[in-house]
């Protein structure tokens, strides 16, 4: 379970990239944060996994089993050095973190990242470090899966694995948090959606209440309909 309280981000000066946010949610869920550019999806997931300070509020995990938890992230872009080569990148993880061999050789192999392992880092297109990414962040069981647009530059085939992945994490009771712009995605993934706007949540539902509240059956037309009255009603 994970609970955000009051939860305020700021990069400096007057600018708050994320005002005052609330919510808890269990394990065994998928979240989606949503909002246009700027609304602060990517800082409310930085302010979750610790990556910036928060000026206010706080963030609280508890795992079934009292354990510490455990985080799987994948960044909107993968950034790892340039100069290594993809098998020293590997390496480089599986010292880090203890890897499930069979789940890690079958990703490995789905990627089809065996035919890159001396080509260095800087040489693969962004899709393909995406992969690297992706057996990076799922070699392994974890309490919480954050992951920042995650089919943004991938092509259908490995969208269609890592909406998998997610589905699969879900099952294994483990909660996902992602952000994405496709709404389709939204819809077709999560329990529960996260719209933010100049980062404050402005809806907090799940897909289906939310289509039913306004009687639509296409939540890319409902989040339209709702946007656009709500820039109806702003001065
Ligand atoms: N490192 C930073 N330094 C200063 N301001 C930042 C930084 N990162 C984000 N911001 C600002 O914080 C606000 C929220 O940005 P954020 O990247 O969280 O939005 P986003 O919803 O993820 O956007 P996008 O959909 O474009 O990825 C924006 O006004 C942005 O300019």
């Amino acid at each position: 379970m994970i609970e955000v309280k009051n939860l305020t981000i700021s990069y400096g000066g007057n600018s708050i990239a994320v005002k005052d946010v609330n919510f808890q949610t269990e394990s065994g869920n998928i979240v989606s944060i949503i909002g246009p550019n700027g609304s602060g999806k990517s800082s409310l997931i930085k302010g979750i996994l610790g990556l910036v300070q928060p000026i206010a509020g706080e963030i609280s995990f508890q795992s079934k089993d009292g354990q510490p938890h455990t985080i799987g992230y994948m960044p909107q872009t993968a950034r790892f050095p340039t100069n290594i080569k993809v098998s020293e990148l590997i390496s480089f993880f599986k010292k880090l973190e203890p890897v499930e061999e069979e789940r890690f050789h079958n990703l490995l192999s789905i990627l089809e990242l065996n035919n890159h392992m001396d080509k260095k880092i800087g040489s693969l297109s962004g899709g393909t470090k995406q992969k690297i990414s992706i057996l990076q962040c799922f070699s392994s069981k974890k309490d919480l899966y954050v992951i920042d647009e995650p089919t943004a530059s991938l092509d259908p085939y490995i969208s269609h694995l890592l909406k998998s992945l997610l589905v699969e994490k879900k099952k294994e009771g483990s909660l996902v948090i992602f952000s994405t712009h496709i709404l389709k995605e939204l819809q077709e993934l999560a329990d529960r959606f996260l719209l933010l706007s100049e980062g404050s949540i402005l809806i907090d539902d799940s897909p289906e209440n939310f289509l039913r509240k306004n009687n639509k059956t296409d939540l890319d037309q409902a989040l339209m309909n709702f946007w656009n009255e709500e820039y109806k009603t702003k001065p």
